[in-house]
């Protein structure tokens, strides 16, 4: 995954905007009040800042619009907290026209009646211009508070918005609810499922997730984007957080060994986290938490790098970081990545690249892990499928963009007769 540089010159309103802003990219709106916690999303999810860092931001003053580059490319807007939607010069229709989905962002730790009643009128202004807007409703923050009230939170703030809804006339409309925090895994979690929703394809990776899982005895598999951790899709048994956190850690397990040893390792050293692995921990998981910054003390370090190096260039390396606690690290003949964690409980992490964006990561148990040749064939054939997914989303669009083409020309030979006569 790559980022363009934010659009802070783009201007902000209608007639205006941009022309690449109007491709049929699906766009992802981040709203709600200021300080809400919008651009600290933005920057920790697909910039890799650390959480710590986000205490320095701004407030975002105009519009935030950032492409990604991705197995689908898409927009991320980053709205100010400010916005009013009731200013004359706020061009709905240009705005929520085209938009995939509206994440709503709450600061679940501040008292938050305003950001329901604004979260309401952004929802009725959103949904008469676009009714099939995806609303998200991220209750964000929630690293402040109990488990208890963190549930009793998610009722109340649930509760009120779809009975004022109801109350509008808008019973139909689907809002989702997410519990977040940019000091865990939560925010990826969340961001998963949000971008799940976006990808055409996802009922057929799905399908080939659920067939590598019933052939191979894999327990859980998931479709990573390596770069931002977004997993994009998953196979149809329910995705527990652990499952999902473990894999995560495994993605950067996997980097920084790859930079340790791609590095000179003195530099890895000075870093003090090379010699942590060697000494044999069995909860690596924990280590990588630590590092990780969920537990709030981010001292992971590539946060804050804005590391978008393709994970093939990586994982090169990898071949000569032999094992990490006798857990081989290899690459095959043509350089994809590839690694298996054995745990202390009985359990396996296999990871494959898929290609430059996407890796699967599955969890399954050691004795399946015998039939390693078993996994290793489906894992091909699972790969060869996914090229022909995307193969035929390339070439579709390849038709869409050579009839455009021709009907360009076919209007300008047209307009060019008239001009003779
Ligand atoms: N505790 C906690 N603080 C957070 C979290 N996310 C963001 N913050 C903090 O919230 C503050 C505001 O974050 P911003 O990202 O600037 O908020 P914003 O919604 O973009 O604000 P505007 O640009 O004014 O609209 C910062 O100090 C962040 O560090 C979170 O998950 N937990």
């Amino acid at each position: 995954m790559s980022y363009s540089d934010y659009g802070d010159n783009d201007p902000i309103y209608g007639d205006d905007l941009a022309d690449e802003d109007r491709e049929s990219r699906p766009r992802l709106m981040l709203m709600g009040l200021r300080r809400s916690g919008k651009s600290s999303i933005q920057r920790v999810v697909f910039h890799k800042m650390s959480p710590t860092e986000t205490l320095f931001l701004e407030s975002t003053s105009k519009i935030n619009k950032d492409n990604i580059h991705s197995f689908i490319d898409f927009q991320v807007w980053d709205f100010p907290g400010q916005m009013d939607f009731f200013d004359p010069t706020f061009d709905t229709t240009a705005i929520f026209g085209e938009v995939g989905a509206l994440v709503f962002v709450i600061d679940s730790q501040d008292d938050y009646m305003e950001a329901l009643a604004r979260l309401h009128s952004t929802v009725v202004a959103a949904y008469r211009v676009n009714p099939n807007i995806t609303f998200e409703v991220f209750i964000h923050k929630v690293d402040g508070l109990s488990e208890d009230y963190k549930i009793d939170t998610q009722r109340d703030i649930q509760q009120t918005t779809t009975d004022e809804l109801a109350d509008a006339g808008l019973e139909n409309v689907q809002l989702a609810f997410y519990l977040t925090s940019i000091y865990d895994h939560s925010i990826f979690e969340a961001f998963s499922k949000v971008i799940q929703k976006l990808i055409p394809q996802l009922p057929t990776l799905e399908n080939l997730l659920n067939i590598l899982c019933a052939n191979s005895g894999i327990e859980k598999a998931f479709l990573f984007d390596v770069i931002s951790k977004i997993y994009i899709a998953t196979d149809s048994s329910p995705v527990d957080s652990q499952s999902y956190e473990i894999c995560s850690d495994m993605i950067d397990v996997i980097i920084d060994i790859s930079s340790i040893y791609g590095r000179a390792a003195i530099g890895a050293k000075s870093e003090g986290y090379l010699e942590d692995q060697q000494d044999g921990h069995d909860d690596w998981t924990q280590q990588q938490d630590d590092y990780d910054g969920s537990n709030g003390n981010s001292q992971h370090p590539r946060q804050g790098t804005q590391d978008s190096r393709p994970p093939s260039a990586l994982v090169s390396n990898s071949s000569r970081a032999g094992s990490l606690n006798n857990h081989p690290v290899r690459t095959s003949d043509n350089h994809e990545a590839f690694s298996v964690i054995k745990m202390g409980n009985g359990t396996v992490l296999y990871l494959r690249e898929v290609n430059k964006y996407l890796a699967l990561i599955c969890l399954l148990r050691a004795e399946t892990f015998e039939k390693q040749g078993l996994i290793d064939y489906n894992v091909h054939c699972f790969k060869e499928a996914m090229d022909q997914v995307f193969e035929l989303k390339r070439a579709e669009r390849t038709r869409r963009e050579m009839e455009a083409n021709q009907m360009l020309e076919q209007q300008q030979r047209h307009n060019g007769m008239y001009g003779h006569g």
